[in-house]
């Protein structure tokens, strides 16, 4: 791995999280990137990351073992043809779109398949940008890895390869199936977190009630509603059909509601919620990033300036070494709540024990 040479189109959030990954597991890796933001290119150039700038796309392609499309998904399918002539014998094309049926059209239709190997990552965040991405952040997350009629076992081998080396647990699927299960779970609850924050903004009154008053049962469902606009365009745009039918069964269920509401039906909005608290607590945090839980527990805390450099020298007086610490989004049990990875069980319990004794709330994972 080390002396291979990869190129990244686009280094954002997505882009320079695996390159990161990358330079940390494999540093004589050469990385080439080229995206829009050129600033961004010289800082990651800066950083260690990238060795080498690219202006456009053209012959530097042709040294490349692999190339990863990491621009909004209708810009990677775009960009098949544009890198094709450049290709080397051997080098294998993928991509981290989270749409796949779209790109694996275009790349039938330019005659790719046996270039081609698709890939999602299925962790992320509002936030976009080569200044948000870190080494960690597909780290524990599932990373899907949609191989063509063409792609040989050891083409998808070498995929799997480099989602392991950044600590993500790959998983191969269809393509198609692949979309109908991101409707669902990811392209849907982003429809529905804007359209909920949109109404908010709508019936709010002029002094902004609603705005000032929402708290974390408005920002847990919401955050992603903080989204790029581009993106979120092109990923509805390239699975509207799946994404048309399950958005139908959940307009369908919400009238369903509000027909049980209206006629006061107050054992089924127990269902409702019965249903929901089993099924969703059913749910594994085993898989979603940003952090390995095995050895991990989470703190429940107020998001206060220095609280995490506070929690730091409190372990580190002890001599604790902490593999890994990142903000908890979901903010399920409080105001902020913060994931600690450990690298093994011994000191994972004398964190606990020390925290304890200053009063944190903890919450094992
Ligand atoms: N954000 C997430 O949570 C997430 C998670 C998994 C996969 N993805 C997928 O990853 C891809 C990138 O998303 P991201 O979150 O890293 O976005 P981002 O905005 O952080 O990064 C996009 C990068 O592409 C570059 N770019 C955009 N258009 C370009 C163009 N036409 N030519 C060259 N460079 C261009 C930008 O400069 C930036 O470097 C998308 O396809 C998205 O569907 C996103
Ligand atoms: O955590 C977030 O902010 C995300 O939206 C990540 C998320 C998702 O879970 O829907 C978004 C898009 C991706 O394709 C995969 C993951």
């Amino acid at each position: 791995m080390n002396d291979e040479v990869i190129a990244f189109i686009g280094l954002g959030l997505i882009g320079g999280s695996i390159a990161r990954g990358i330079k940390r597991e494999a540093p004589d890796t050469k990385i080439m990137a080229y995206m829009r933001t050129r600033s961004r290119l010289d800082k990651a150039r800066e950083d260690g990351i990238v060795d080498v700038i690219l202006n456009g796309i053209g012959e530097e392609l042709s040294e490349c073992d692999f190339i990863f499309l990491c621009t909004p998904v209708e810009y990677n399918a775009e960009y098949l043809g544009k890198i094709l002539p450049f290709l080397k014998p051997g080098a294998i094309v993928t991509d981290v779109g989270s749409t796949k049926t779209d790109i694996h059209e275009a790349v039938i239709r330019l005659g790719m398949e046996s270039w081609f190997v698709g890939g999602h990552p299925m962790a992320g965040s509002e936030k976009t940008g080569y200044e948000n991405s870190t080494d960690h952040l597909l780290e524990n997350a599932y990373y899907i890895i949609t191989p063509t009629a063409q792609t040989t076992k050891e083409q998808t081998n070498r995929l799997v390869h480099i989602a392991e080396m950044i600590g993500s647990i790959p998983i191969v699927l269809d393509y198609h199936e692949h979309d109908f299960v991101t409707a669902a779970i990811s392209h849907l609850p982003h429809i529905v977190a804007s359209s909920l924050v949109n109404l908010v903004k709508d019936s709010d009154n002029q002094q902004g009630l609603m705005k000032r008053l929402a708290a974390g049962g408005f920002k847990d469902i919401t955050r992603i509603a903080s989204s790029s606009p581009e993106m979120w365009e092109q990923i509805c745009m390239t699975n509207h059909k799946n994404l048309s039918l399950i958005l139908e069964r959940y307009i369908a269920s919400l009238n369903l509601i509000l027909g049980e509401l209206n006629k006061k039906n107050g054992s089924y909005i127990n269902q409702l919620f019965e249903t929901s608290r089993d099924y969703r607590d059913s749910f594994s945090e085993k898989a979603t990033g940003p952090i390995a839980p095995e050895y991990s527990f989470t703190v429940d805390m107020a998001d206060e300036v220095g609280a995490i450099s506070t929690l730091s020298v409190i372990l580190a007086a002890k001599g604790i070494s902490i593999r890994n610490i990142g903000i908890n989004h979901n903010r399920e049990h409080g105001e902020g709540t913060l994931r600690i990875a450990f690298y093994d069980k011994e000191t994972m319990d004398q964190a606990w024990k020390q925290l304890e004794r200053y009063h944190y709330e903890l919450i094992s994972n």
